[in-house]
């Protein structure tokens, strides 16, 4: 399968209406007119041409409307049914004044599929067609391709049996999550500079090569639980149009693998390291020691108790001391078969691996404590913006009013206010108390549940804090 283009090299003026009546006379019999051909395979292992999915994805796009038949694929990782044209259609299209026909076609033509004019006003021609307009068109079709792929979300969690025999150790289903900055109960400002943050990153190709750096970009999502720190991540990804990668760094055996599993991941990505603070021994180094010191001081206190008994060994002490030794080599065992990922190869990896593999990337870590996070870690640089997601105010439970129950404004608003102010609750349950129950329950039944639970919580709160 292959798509060729085919423009008119040159064309006295009076001809050229005469030409467009017969476009397809023409393009058969006539030769001033230039092919070039895309083959759908390329190489020696008939690899499927970038150009020619370029192009495809272009022609979809622009010209199903003129084009008569359409055949309807099913494109391998497109989220929507792609119409091109059927084989042996022909669409038009004017690029600076040339006309240039499509047509996609099973066997190779015999018409030659370069001819040569060198003088310059063919030569005009030519160099507008190879040069401007296919850069275009690639280009174009690839941006229209990234547009319609489907998104991928891709975890590392080794749940599948088979998950041994597979080269990769990430796996993936297709990300579909419904989550957007519209809908996201955070102050509007913020919102703003986080999406002005990503849209500035993501285009940011020429700068970033500027500048000598990797194309990457850190956040650090960090609140309490149920701020909406994993929908923030979603709606991200839906922003940029990138898939997620959610590295679950408990169950990544050492460094190496980790390396290995941050170079397969793709360009056009997210890579989230959720929990950071619970993923990985943040005090690695010294907890080591202070087993260490914790064990020696047993084998000390042992001896000692050694040297007051008897001189012979009775053969409860013998147990005894096995069981002793038992135990130290358990908790050796123990320590080995965990995790070795340390915070240094985090660091590392995370600040060298870009360099390689270049494309875009942005790496989140969250948690629930940022006071517990090591400054390496978080340094800027390396977590380039800090966002903190925070409990509810009342401009948050206004955005959840507006998506859960359609009202803007409502007599209650004012209580709500007045409560949130004194509360402190996550937007995760005040979306629970807001959220309809049943069809019948309109916006004054769940704003006045919210209302009582609210109180409740703030009650609860009081009594707390009087017995501390
Ligand atoms: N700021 C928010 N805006 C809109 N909805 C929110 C927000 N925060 C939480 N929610 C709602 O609460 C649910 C839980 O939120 P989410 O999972 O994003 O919290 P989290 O901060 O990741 O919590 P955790 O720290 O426990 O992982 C979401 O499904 C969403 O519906
Ligand atoms: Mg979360």
């Amino acid at each position: 399968m292959f798509i060729y283009a085919m423009f008119q090299q040159y064309f006295p003026y009076e001809l050229r209406g005469h030409a467009h009546k017969y476009t397809q006379k023409l393009v058969t019999y006539f030769y001033p007119y230039i092919q070039i051909t895309f083959h759908e395979l390329t190489g020696e292992k008939l690899k499927r041409s970038d150009a020619y999915f370029a192009i495809q994805n272009y022609l979809a796009d622009h010209t199903t409307a003129t084009a008569k038949r359409l055949k309807a694929d099913v494109v391998k990782g497109s989220k929507s049914l792609v119409l091109t044209m059927d084989d042996h259609e022909q669409v038009m299209e004017e690029f600076q004044g040339i006309k240039i026909w499509w047509s996609s076609n099973k066997n190779t033509p015999k018409r030659p599929s370069f001819s040569f004019y060198p003088k310059t006003e063919e030569r005009r021609y030519r160099d507008a067609i190879t040069k401007s307009y296919i850069d275009k068109v690639l280009k174009d079709g690839k941006a229209i391709a990234v547009r319609n792929r489907e998104r991928k979300l891709y975890t590392n969690n080794p749940s599948d049996s088979w998950y041994e025999y597979q080269s990769t150790k990430w796996s993936h289903v297709q990300f579909e999550h419904p989550a957007n900055f519209e809908t996201l109960a955070m102050a509007e400002n913020e919102k703003e500079a986080i999406k002005n943050d990503l849209i500035k990153f993501s285009k940011g190709k020429e700068y970033y090569t500027k500048i000598g750096k990797p194309w990457k970009r850190g956040y650090l999502l960090y609140g309490p639980p149920g701020t909406g720190k994993s929908t923030m991540i979603a709606a991200m990804a839906n922003l940029l149009d990138y898939d997620i990668y959610d590295l679950e760094l408990t169950t990544v055996k050492d460094n190496s693998e980790l390396r290995k599993l941050l170079i397969e991941t793709t360009s056009k990505s997210i890579i989230i390291i959720e929990d950071i603070d619970c993923s990985i021994d943040l005090t690695g180094q010294r907890r080591k020691e202070k087993k260490k010191y914790e064990s020696s001081q047993r084998k000390k206190k042992k001896k000692a108790k050694k040297k007051t008994t008897k001189k012979g060994e009775s053969e409860e002490e013998k147990e005894g001391e096995d069981g002793n030794g038992d135990e130290e080599v358990e908790s050796e065992d123990e320590t080995e078969s965990s995790s070795k990922v340390t915070l240094s190869g985090l660091l590392n990896i995370i600040d060298g691996i870009w360099s390689a593999s270049g494309g875009e990337r942005v790496i989140i870590f969250t948690t629930n404590h940022v006071e517990k996070l090591d400054e390496a870690l978080i340094r800027k640089g390396r977590m380039d913006k800090h966002i903190e997601l925070s409990y509810c105010d009342f401009e948050g439970f206004k955005v959840l009013a507006k998506n859960y129950l359609s009202i803007e404004t409502h007599p209650l608003f004012e209580v709500v206010r007045g409560l949130l102010e004194k509360t402190k609750v996550s937007p995760a349950d005040v979306a629970e108390s807001l959220m309809q129950k049943a069809v019948e329950e309109d916006a004054d039944i769940c704003l006045n549940r919210l209302i009582r639970d609210l109180e409740s919580k703030s009650a609860k709160e009081g009594e707390q804090s009087k017995e501390a």
